[in-house]
């Protein structure tokens, strides 16, 4: 595979820096700058803990003038990482997004600009492999179980709620669920909120405690039976093989893919 040229914006953060690693280990990649809301004009290696001696950037059309990269590796906030996409698309450069909290509205709009600029696109909720299968798996058994209730942890610094990755598991088990009002007909909610959020009738419940990374339960229920799916991350670096897959498969593509599933078959 030739040299693929990445920038990444949110490079300080916790994704981030793991990203910086895995690029400059990844002999085909090449880190050309990062994006980051401060330290303007200073190289990344000036920042402790950081090797790469690549320009940062705060001005994002700058930096992709600058340093021409042929992707952009997001790993921000819900609402800069929308407005990054955006621009990435524009500039011709193809997104890989690992942030999360972009409604159904920001996912069609990227759709259509990825369509009308006829450049690959990946937006990922879940880059480890072992979620992705937690998320196939649940699919399946989503056709043997109709009653489904899914349980995310993470860390008690999250911005979004429900996760990426419970909204997608969500979204997999309604396109093969029969819809299905779960619990009692005449259940009432004492206080509000006891039954979680509702997609499509399935409750997402979503908590949040220091010491937690990222974890994911989908149980189902049936006659006298219960089956439970779980997948845990313990460190970021159980992201990164799926950040590495994606940048190689958003090279070869010219639409938006959304969710790792549809390239790991
Ligand atoms: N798809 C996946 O597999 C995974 C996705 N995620 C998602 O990735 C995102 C990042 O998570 P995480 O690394 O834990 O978060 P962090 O808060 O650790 O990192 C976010 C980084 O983005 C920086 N940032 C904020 N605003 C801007 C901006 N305008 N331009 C550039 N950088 C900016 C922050 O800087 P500062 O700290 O100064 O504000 C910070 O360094 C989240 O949406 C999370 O849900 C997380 C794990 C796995
Ligand atoms: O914020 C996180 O940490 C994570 N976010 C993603 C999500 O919202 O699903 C992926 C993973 O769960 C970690």
């Amino acid at each position: 595979m030739s040299e693929v040229k990445i920038v990444i914006a949110g490079a300080r953060g916790r994704m981030g820096s793991e990203a910086v690693k895995l690029v400059e280990e990844t002999e085909h990649f090449q880190l050309v700058g990062v994006i980051d809301h401060k330290n303007e004009g200073m190289r990344l290696n000036e920042l402790e803990g950081f090797t790469a001696d690549v320009p940062i950037y705060t001005d994002i059309d700058k930096c992709f003038f600058e340093t021409n990269p042929d992707v952009l590796i997001d790993l921000t906030t819900p609402e800069i990482g929308k407005v990054h996409t955006k621009k990435a698309l524009q500039n011709g450069v193809r997104p890989v997004v690992g942030t999360t909290g972009f409604s159904e509205k920001d996912l069609n709009e990227l759709q259509q600009l990825t369509e009308e600029k006829g450049i690959g696109a990946i937006i990922a909720p879940n880059f480890a492999i072992g979620a992705i299968l937690m998320m196939k798996f649940s699919q399946i058994a989503a056709k043997y179980f109709q009653d489904v209730e899914i349980i995310e942890q993470h860390h008690d610094q999250k911005l979004d709620a429900p996760s990426g990755t419970g909204i997608k598991t969500a979204e997999m088990i309604s396109a093969v669920r029969e819809e299905k009002q779960q619990g009692h007909p005449d259940e009432k909610e004492i206080i509000e909120g006891a039954r979680g959020a509702n997609l499509n009738g399935i409750r997402l419940h979503s908590v949040r405690l220091p010491g937690l990374i990222a974890h994911q339960e989908v149980l189902f229920g049936g006659d006298g039976q219960t089956l439970k799916i779980r997948h845990d991350s313990y460190n970021r670096a159980s992201f990164m093989s799926g950040v590495k897959l994606a940048v190689e498969n958003v090279m070869k593509i010219d639409l938006l893919v959304y969710g790792l599933e549809n390239i790991i078959e």
